[in-house]
């Protein structure tokens, strides 16, 4: 089978007057359809130069990228009609034009028949769900709006790899749950298609909540690539549970947090016969809330606070792993 996205020892160097700059160093992964890779990286790690290549806008120093099975080097016409990329912010668009004119202008700059152009526009408007607002002209939109106008015209030639950057930058958290939603949707098939999509973006939450996969970047190399489930398990720990108890002391951990998967971290009396503690708990099930019991035979629970690990410590804790 053809991946939508192969990325195989990619190298890029840039020349600047104080020696060689290395943004990517032997970088491999490959990306299915339907598939939702985040790409993370602290700033500078490569993520930029890395889309710039997929989308042929830079050459690779070494290393071969092939986009649904075309060379970017020896087929980039072809590989520009496999992919778009959808960068975050207003610019792009014109705001004279409806949404609607937009669609078709830029169809018509990506090659579409002309005689596709109206059921397109119209198939993406509705992915989007600018239906109501698509021939209003675009200068009235909110920037939520515009941002799903880009992933609409991002749509317009059905790609078989699409890359957000920063999706959701600039956005209210209604607009973005509401764009996450709309790109949650494309992923699962709802342009009759499932492509491949790439998502960067410094919001973790773009990433916790839709991609399926994390490869991380550090100092232009891929240091860790793996499921979104098996990344925050490496955090350790699943939440963080912070209970509030009457009674007495607790018990102290008694040497079984490995198999019962509930760590004490500190315990403190809080005045008044109360105690609050911490516990890492590496899942929060039903389990978890006997064990804890468990561990105030004398007292009784008050309050339950859980707080799950993010992606957001995982990665600051790889981040800090690799040197930081
Ligand atoms: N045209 C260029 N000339 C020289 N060095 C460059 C050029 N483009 C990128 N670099 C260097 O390559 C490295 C990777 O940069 P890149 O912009 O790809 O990182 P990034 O992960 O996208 O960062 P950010 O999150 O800040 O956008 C950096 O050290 C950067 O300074």
């Amino acid at each position: 089978m053809v991946s939508a996205l192969e990325v195989r020892a990619v190298g890029r160097s840039f020349r600047t007057r104080s020696g060689t700059v290395e943004a990517l160093r032997e970088v491999t992964f490959s990306a299915e359809g339907g598939e939702v890779l985040g790409l993370l990286g602290l700033n500078g790690a490569g993520k930029t130069t890395l889309i710039k290549v997929i989308s042929t806008l830079l050459l690779p120093t070494s290393g071969s990228v092939r986009v649904d099975g075309v060379d970017v080097v020896t087929g980039t016409r072809q590989v520009r009609s496999r992919l778009s990329v959808v960068f975050g912010g207003e610019q792009g668009l014109y705001g004279r034009l409806s949404g609607r004119d937009n669609a078709r202008f830029f169809g018509t700059l990506s090659g579409l028949d002309h005689r596709l152009l109206d059921r397109r526009a119209a198939e993406v408007i509705a992915m989007v769900a600018l239906d109501k607002v698509a021939d209003r002209p675009v200068e009235t939109y909110s920037r939520g709006m515009k941002q799903r106008l880009h992933l609409a015209i991002g749509l317009m030639a059905a790609p078989k790899l699409l890359m957000l950057d920063e999706p959701s930058i600039g956005l209210d958290p209604i607009e973005a749950d509401r764009l996450r939603r709309v790109i949650g949707e494309l992923a699962a098939g709802s342009a009759g298609y499932r492509p491949c999509i790439l998502l960067t973006s410094h919001y973790l939450r773009d990433i916790e909540d839709l991609a399926d996969r994390v490869a991380i970047l550090q100092g232009g190399k891929i240091t860790h690539d793996l499921p979104l489930k098996e990344l925050l398990r490496r955090a350790g720990s699943a939440a963080v549970v912070t209970v509030s108890v009457r009674g007495d002391e607790p018990v102290r951990p008694d040497g079984d947090a490995e198999r019962s998967g509930v760590r004490l971290v500190d315990a403190q009396p809080a005045g008044a016969g109360m105690w609050t503690a911490r516990y890492e708990v590496a899942r929060w099930e039903p389990a978890t809330l006997t064990e804890l019991a468990r561990r105030w035979p004398h007292g009784e629970i008050a309050d339950v606070r859980v707080e799950p690990v993010g992606l957001e410590q995982v990665f600051r804790d790889l981040s800090e792993g690799a040197g930081r």
